[in-house]
């Protein structure tokens, strides 16, 4: 059955709209601030991103797939290069990570911060010159440490006192001298999802201002290992500048307390990532050169206020650069009318994907936008919620959105937003295998991460 031909619920129905989602006055408006830069619907009603239609794109590569815009990537890692001028921007690759982005990232002047061997290995398969990596990780084994110390990465961010040990006694036996960070947590309350937030005490990750000024001491003590300075990461997709302005305060009190009982002033500063990326109107990401201009300024500050000679500031930005860059092109297989309590109805729109490949919605409810990409249309808005394939009623691709009342099986349903930590995150759940990541630039569609095979899956499999 068709949504329109349901009676459905629109906006001034009530409860079942979120306050912020308002009803369009054009279903086929595409937010610019929601899709990356290339992306546009044409005069026939087809979504195209960087010049190629999606039908095209769906034909010859089928669905689901991420779809990247890779010009789009490379000016948002330029734009954050550029903003942080006398700084290093260190892309998270753990947002998304594959070859072709690793050299991006090299090519555009960024460094790369990988988080477990895996990463490791991705980007010294792709040549990234090992220097200009940083190794996090609250639980990197004697295997990747070590392989991490052989490779020559630039620095290790150390994030226990097991971790010091046990590089400690690597970096002995290879008669190496590791670069290190430490990474603290800074006690701010980041307005984002708990999961997601990572600088209060109750968390896994980081030690502790006093911790931190303990494991200072030993590190300058045993003189193994360089220490570079100390390392804050509050959270992730957060909006609010001053959650960074006090973390970098505290960090640098903590310079401070170094410089005053050793007499030694640490180079660097790292200031992690976390910076937010609009997913919904509800977004309002700060500018990236306002972002890099009041840290800059909140450096200076404090620097002069301690009478710290300032330390070489890196920023950790991954979602920020990746997320914008996707959208998730699904086509829809069915559509059924569900009534609500109050009356009114929600369309249940399904598409070939799902929580495989995005969890986010799942994990942190994590909300979305989407539009029919294959077509325009003129029917009314219909509140709808975009579900996935999946065996599980949390499968949730969509929560809440307006689409178009004539929603059919066999639309491309574009969803803006996914190129962080939802390929990054895809699982084979219900052993649906995990889409391909297609990169457009200039008119043409290039496979960088190919679409996994039941083959694939089977050959695990060894049973
Ligand atoms: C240490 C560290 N740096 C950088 C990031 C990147 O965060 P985001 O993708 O939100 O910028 C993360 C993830 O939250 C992280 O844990
Ligand atoms: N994976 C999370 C963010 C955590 C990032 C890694 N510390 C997300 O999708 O929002």
């Amino acid at each position: 059955m068709r949504a329109h031909e349901a009676g459905v619920l629109h906006a001034e129905a009530g409860q079942a709209v979120p306050s912020w989602l308002r009803e369009p006055e054009d279903v086929n408006l595409m937010l610019p601030q929601l899709w990356a830069r290339t992306v546009e619907r044409r005069e026939d009603g087809v979504v195209a991103v960087g010049g190629v239609p999606v039908t095209e794109i769906a034909a010859e590569f089928g669905t689901p797939a991420y779809v990247l815009d890779e010009d789009d990537f490379r000016a948002r890692a330029r734009e954050y290069r550029d903003a942080f001028a006398g700084a290093d921007v260190f892309y998270a690759g753990k947002s998304f990570l594959c070859k072709a982005v690793v050299r991006w990232i090299h090519e555009e002047g960024l460094h790369l911060d990988v988080c477990t061997g895996g990463e490791l290995a991705v980007a010294l398969a792709a040549g990234f010159p090992p220097e200009r990596m940083g190794l996090h990780g609250n639980n990197k084994s004697v295997t990747e440490l070590t392989r991490a110390v052989e490779a020559g990465v630039g620095r290790i961010v150390l994030d226990s006192f097991d971790e010091l040990d046990r590089l400690t006694a690597i970096a002995r036996e290879l008669g190496a001298r590791p670069k290190v960070m430490i990474r603290t947590k800074v006690g701010v309350e980041a307005h984002t999802h708990a999961y997601i937030a990572t600088a209060h005490e109750d968390q896994k990750f980081g030690l502790g201002l006093d911790e931190a000024a303990v494991m200072a001491a030993r590190v300058l003590d045993e003189d193994v290992l360089e220490l570079l300075g100390f390392h804050s990461h509050i959270g992730s997709q957060i909006f609010d500048a001053s959650a960074f302005e006090v973390a970098a305060r505290r960090v640098l009190g903590l310079q401070a307390k170094i410089r005053d009982e050793r007499g030694v002033e640490l180079p660097e500063l790292d200031l992690g990532g976390g910076y937010g990326m609009a997913y919904t109107t509800q977004d309002d990401p700060i500018p990236v050169p306002e972002l890099a201009e009041r840290l800059r300024k909140i450096m200076e500050h404090e620097c002069a206020g301690y009478g710290l000679s300032e330390p070489r500031l890196s920023v950790e930005p991954g979602r920020a650069i990746c997320g914008p860059t996707t959208f998730t092109l699904y086509e829809v297989g069915t559509v059924k009318q569900v009534p609500l309590d109050y009356g009114a109805s929600r369309a249940y729109v399904s598409v070939d994907g799902g929580m495989s490949d995005n969890i986010r919605p799942a994990l942190y409810d994590a909300s979305y936008s989407a539009t029919i990409a294959s077509r325009a249309s003129s029917a009314a808005p219909v509140l709808a919620r975009v579900v996935g394939k999946h065996c599980e009623s949390g499968d949730i691709v969509v929560k809440d959105e307006f689409l178009p009342a004539d929603v059919s099986p066999g639309d491309l349903l574009a969803v803006p937003g996914t190129g962080a930590y939802a390929r990054s995150m895809a699982s084979n759940y219900n052993h649906v295998p995990r889409p391909p990541v297609l990169a457009v630039a200039d008119g043409t569609v290039r496979v960088i991460v190919r679409r996994e095979t039941e083959d694939d899956l089977l050959r695990l499999d060894v049973g």
